[in-house]
């Protein structure tokens, strides 16, 4: 019998504890409370009481993660005050907390946030407990009545929670307001937004030309919409991931979305919100424990490195033995406070490449990932480099409507699209593999995903944010974006088929890639510590002849196409197209990276094929309604109206016909991927 086993007694097993002040750790509304310096968090111990609901509920939650990370003993008894307070919504408790939730104490509802401290703390310090009826606060008796060791056995351990309380892989959308420009355009917003369902509201044309509205439902971890703020989003999205990279957890966060649609607004803050709360916990909760703080900042364009925070250094990707990545001569730099990661976040941007789009004055195009790299002295006394211990890396990939313009004809801005598809079509590889728990990921797919390879190994999550524009004009754009979340989220093991509620889409299934353009924020490796030198090395300078210093060519040659000529000629396949005939795509089909590599190279052309298909189909379209039109005059020529009709469906079977044999073939290639993974066991 332990400790605490002897403090119970009873049949009910109830605690007996006189000595109050220093045995609760009360987590409220009251975040000054929580976590002032003046004020610091007592130790945990015995009781912890958790209050619920809005703020409250993020504080409890945030308390939560950083009392994971290092409990001293495990909790014994979590109170939950839910369904009221301030904003007196009803929550959902996060998984974390939901594993608590069937042994907690619910206070009453009418115990405002505000009042909760002086409700517990107070009265508990007087030399109350939990154990004493107390109604004023105490709503349900379920903590005194459920046996403590239940609790404990109930997945309270840090390593479980830290598991179970951040999701392997969370999708959040986010919706932007409408814009000045689409204001004066009249554009509507088509956005419906509850809780975490959206609905798109498509306006469509029958062919007598009369309008309807297709309505597109679907469901996601979250959905901020327009009111959300900044702050908001990070405490969704980034914040609950900040604790367990203390725990050598890797972490992966990416924004995805049409140029324009909000995605270096949602990203940029992010770095810096996280750097202050990995300070907060190095200063407070990890004092005095060898953790640092690094930074480093790059950018992958064109395939190729270059350092944000050197000069534009063009740098090299190294692979070690243990086949761990490393980015040869990438400058980091060790930071103590939220001003140096603010101006080395400033530099890197101030040095990354943007260009103009039609869309977006301020568009980038290329993916540049800042990084986050918690490191720990293991010797204590410095003698040693530090050892990676986690890292967060916040990637911006952007650009991808370019490469969506097949009519494009700057053959950089067509190489740049080309390279971000690539990306894209990789990454939901690597979140395929990743969610499965496969042994072999497919990194290699692309530059991006080669860099993020240990994010996509071991104890990692994933995070993608969606950011979408409201307007009616962005229609398209915005279903790809959607569609693309759908099948990311549909990746989570027993996710499949309940998120989309109604979609009349069949895509959802197919091996189409929406063109959008991607910012991620991503975990990188702990591969600086391990090359070249096995143990340590995280200092090594690169080989001479293997990393020239050089500016990109692009820099003064570079342009971007408009954008928004595109937007018109993308449109949703015909629903008539056999997309159903298209076999999901198992995580098993890959079998080698340059099997991969065809593959991709294979799904880009017949989504190219399959866009080019569409425009020849919209196209036929309007020759068809006019000849319709046409057809209904007075006097109109039967001959001739026969005659053009023969020759448009003949026009639009033979463009039937080619994608379709060009679908076969590609379901060929599928299948054959399948045996052969299976075959290797991959
Ligand atoms: N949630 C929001 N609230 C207010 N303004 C926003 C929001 N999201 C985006 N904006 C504004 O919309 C414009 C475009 O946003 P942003 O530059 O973030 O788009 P993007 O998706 O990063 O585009 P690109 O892919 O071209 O880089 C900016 O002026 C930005 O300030």
């Amino acid at each position: 019998m332990n400790h605490r086993q002897g403090q119970r007694s009873g049949a009910t097993g109830v605690h007996h504890h006189r000595q109050y002040s220093d045995q609760y750790h009360f987590l409220d509304a009251s975040s000054k409370w929580l976590h002032s310096s003046s004020n610091p968090v007592p130790p945990l111990q015995d009781y912890n009481l958790y209050g619920g609901g809005g703020r409250m509920y993020r504080n409890a939650q945030r308390s939560f993660n950083e009392y994971c990370m290092d409990p001293p003993t495990p909790p014994r008894i979590f109170a939950v005050k839910k369904n009221g307070g301030e904003d007196d919504s009803p929550r959902d408790f996060s998984p974390g907390l939901l594993d608590l939730h069937s042994f907690d104490t619910e206070l009453l509802p009418q115990i405002s946030s505000s009042n909760v401290y002086d409700a517990t703390l107070s009265q508990l310090t007087r030399g109350r407990s939990l154990d004493d009826p107390e109604p004023y606060f105490l709503g349900k008796q379920n903590a005194r009545t459920r046996a403590p060791e239940n609790i404990v056995s109930n997945n309270l351990s840090a390593d479980n929670a830290k598991s179970s309380n951040v999701a392997k892989i969370k999708v959040v959308v986010r919706k932007r307001p409408l814009n000045k420009k689409e204001i004066t355009k009249h554009e509507e917003d088509i956005i419906e937004t509850v809780s975490n369902s959206l609905t798109v509201h498509e306006t469509k044309l029958k062919v007598d030309l009369t309008q309807y509205v297709e309505k597109h439902e679907f469901v996601f971890d979250a959905v901020l919409n327009e009111e959300v703020t900044n702050d908001e989003v990070y405490r969704e999205t980034v914040e609950p991931i900040v604790p367990i990279i203390f725990q050598r957890t890797k972490a992966t966060c990416f924004a995805y979305g049409q140029t324009g649609s909000g995605k270096t607004y949602t990203m940029k803050p992010l770095p810096l919100k996280a750097s202050r709360d990995i300070l907060r916990l190095m200063h407070h909760t990890y004092r005095n424990q060898g953790f640092q703080l690094f930074v480093s900042f790059f950018e992958i364009y064109g395939g190729k490195l270059f350092d944000l925070l050197n000069d534009r250094k063009k740098l090299c990707m190294r692979e070690d033995g243990k086949q761990q990545v490393c980015i040869v001569g990438l400058q980091e730099y060790q930071v103590s406070d939220v001003e140096t990661i603010k101006e080395l976040i400033e530099q890197g941007n101030a040095t990354r490449s943007t260009g103009t789009t039609g869309a977006n004055e301020e568009s980038s195009r290329s993916h540049a990932i800042l990084q986050l790299a918690i490191k720990r002295s293991v010797d204590g006394n410095g003698s040693k480099p530090p050892r990676v211990v986690g890292k967060l890396s916040f990637i911006d990939l952007a650009g991808s409507e370019r490469g969506a313009d097949t009519t494009d004809n700057d053959k950089q801005t067509r190489i740049e699209g080309a390279e971000i598809n690539k990306s894209l079509l990789a990454l939901k590889e690597c979140i395929r593999a990743l969610d499965n728990d496969q042994g072999h990921i497919p990194f290699r797919g692309s530059k991006l995903t080669e860099v993020l390879r240990d994010s996509f190994v071991g104890d990692s999550r994933t995070v993608m944010i969606s950011c979408i524009s409201p307007s009616s004009g962005s229609c398209e754009h915005t279903l790809n974006t959607l569609r693309y979340a759908d099948r990311v989220k549909s990746l989570s093991k027993g996710n499949s088929k309940k998120d989309v509620l109604s979609s009349n889409f069949n895509l959802k299934e197919s091996t189409t890639i929406p063109i959008s353009s991607v910012n991620m924020y991503a975990y990188e490796d702990h591969a600086a510590d391990t090359w070249p030198d096995e143990n340590d090395g995280d200092e090594f300078s690169p080989p001479e002849d293997y990393c020239e210093q050089m500016k990109p060519s692009w820099k003064k040659n570079g342009r971007i196409e408009s954008y928004g000529a595109a937007d018109d000629k993308l449109r949703k396949p015909n629903d008539q197209i056999k997309w159903k005939d298209i076999p999901k795509v198992e995580p098993k089909t890959v079998h080698s990276d340059d099997d991969l590599n065809a593959l991709l190279q294979e799904e880009e052309d017949l989504v190219n094929a399959h866009r080019k298909q569409v425009e020849e189909t919209m196209n036929i379209v309007k020759e068809e309604m006019s000849l319709l039109v046409e057809a209904d005059q007075p006097g109109n020529q039967l001959d001739d109206y026969v005659a053009r009709l023969n020759a448009i469906l003949s026009q639009k079977a033979a463009g039937i016909m080619q994608l379709q044999t060009r679908l076969a073939h590609f379901q060929k290639r599928l299948k054959e991927h399948n045996v052969l993974a299976s075959s290797t066991g991959h």
